[in-house]
């Protein structure tokens, strides 16, 4: 796995795009910077008494189309950066899908594995009461990532909520549906990155029925690509997730995985799949790739290795800026993050708009307007890719983004 700076990456990832457009430095220079990063540190009792201090962070990155918006990571390897560039990626994700969002993400430096339900629920309370100030329906709006779910949205939500003595399930996305969560928002993310990879697919003249298939990580985004991927008629070869790799080549049972690692822990020892490592995996010769772990999953040393034909990235940041230029080079086309998983952020947005309605949507329409999103937003990838003579899709992506966020701060008559 590479070292590479996620903050820099997203820096790169915008200058790569600016290069194609019509818009001054300086105001790209805006566009390569958190507006704000909150720096805490939380003080949380143990279940034994004693205190335990955590770093945490928020960045609201931009927020020229609309309240800041974007998921809570709970890891060990949780940073300043990684938490600056995932709030930038959230910004000009939803730019991209044209969701009326700006772009936020928070995290919190720890290892959920090594603490207890009690404990969990003190730090994540004690998170939302510091981060009260800064958020809410019309400001910024968290919801899940890594190592968070349902759960962790419930208590945020009823922290804030008592604290401000209010009602107000549109502060947090991703809750569960008894405390406002929308149907369809678990799967939200997985399902964009099949709609993503049918659109590309499609768009490439290739038959998605019966391709062959590797997923890294197999979470919440990659377990629910695998599975709706499979749906499709394709074949999942392989799946990872930190314990390593599992592979056969007639294909796995995505369901039937998820419940050996529901009952085990880890998708290890499946079955009679064959052990690989995580690496193997990423190398594997299979038409689709989907990276859905954490970032610089692919750096340009491994990006001459990989043999898939196409990737579509459901994690944020899988690849480095330089595994994009060797992948461009080899003609290996990538869906950015960007756009892949933008279905967790798209549905979120239908969550906080069925909690100002008051008025919950029927998980049939909550796909059906997410199916419609992502195509539309693919077709405008596309044209922007043909028509502006870039790189690549993820080059495409950000200048569609780019030139939404400007347009709107234009018009906000911030600029002569
Ligand atoms: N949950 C959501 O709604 C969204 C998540 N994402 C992104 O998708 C990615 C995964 O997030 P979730 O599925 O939510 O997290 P998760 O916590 O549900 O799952 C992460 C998975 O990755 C595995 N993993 C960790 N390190 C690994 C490694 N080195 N190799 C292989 N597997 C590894 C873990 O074992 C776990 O199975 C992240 O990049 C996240 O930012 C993007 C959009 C929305
Ligand atoms: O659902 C959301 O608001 C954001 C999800 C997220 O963190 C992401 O798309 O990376």
């Amino acid at each position: 796995m590479s070292e590479a700076n996620p903050f820099e990456s997203l820096q790169e990832q915008v200058d790569d795009a600016a290069a194609y457009l019509d818009v001054d430095e300086d105001v790209i220079g805006r566009l390569k910077h958190p507006e704000r990063v909150l720096e805490l540190t939380l003080s949380v009792e143990l279940d034994d008494g004693t205190l335990e201090q955590f770093r945490a962070f928020r960045s609201q990155f931009n927020g020229d189309r609309g309240p800041y918006k974007g998921g809570i990571r709970y890891h060990p390897n949780v940073t300043r950066d990684e938490v600056k560039a995932l709030s930038g990626w959230m910004a000009y994700k939803c730019a991209v899908v044209d969701i009326p969002y700006g772009g936020g993400k928070g995290g919190i430096v720890v290892d959920p594995r090594e603490y207890s339900t009690n404990e969990l629920e003190r730090l994540t309370r004690s998170y939302a009461t510091e981060l009260r100030p800064f958020v809410g329906p019309e400001r910024d709006i968290p919801a899940p990532d890594v190592n968070t779910g349902q759960r962790e949205m419930n208590w945020f939500k009823d922290t804030y909520e008592t604290l401000e003595r209010t009602t107000a399930p549109g502060v947090i996305t991703g809750k569960a549906k008894s405390s406002g969560g929308s149907a369809g928002r678990i799967e939200a993310t997985g399902r964009s990155v099949m709609l993503a990879a049918r659109e590309v697919f499609d768009y490439l003249g290739t038959d998605i029925e019966g391709a062959t298939v590797a997923v890294q990580g197999f979470g919440n985004a990659g377990s629910v690509a695998a599975t709706l991927i499979d749906d499709l008629g394709a074949s999942v070869v392989a799946v990872s997730d930190s314990s390593g790799a599992i592979y056969d080549p007639d294909g796995l049972d995505p369901r039937a995985v998820k419940s050996h690692k529901a009952e085990t822990g880890s998708v290890s020892d499946y079955g009679d799949a064959e052990a690989k490592t995580n690496e193997e995996l990423l190398t594997l010769d299979v038409d689709l790739l989907v990276p859905a772990a954490l970032e610089n999953a692919i750096d340009g040393d491994l990006a001459r290795d990989v043999r898939a034909d196409v990737i579509v990235e459901a994690a944020n940041g899988p690849l480095t800026p330089d595994a994009d230029d060797v992948l461009t080079e080899r003609d290996v086309h990538v869906v950015p993050d960007i756009l892949a998983n933008a279905g967790g952020v798209t549905v979120s947005y239908f969550e906080w708009v069925q909690n100002r309605q008051r008025f919950p949507w029927t998980e049939a329409r909550v796909n059906d307007e997410l199916e419609s999103v992502i195509t539309s937003a693919f077709d405008e990838l596309v044209d922007a890719f043909e028509s502006h003579d870039v790189p690549n899709l993820r080059t495409a992506a950000y200048v569609v983004a780019i030139r939404r966020i400007v347009e709107s701060y234009r018009e906000g008559g911030n600029w002569p």
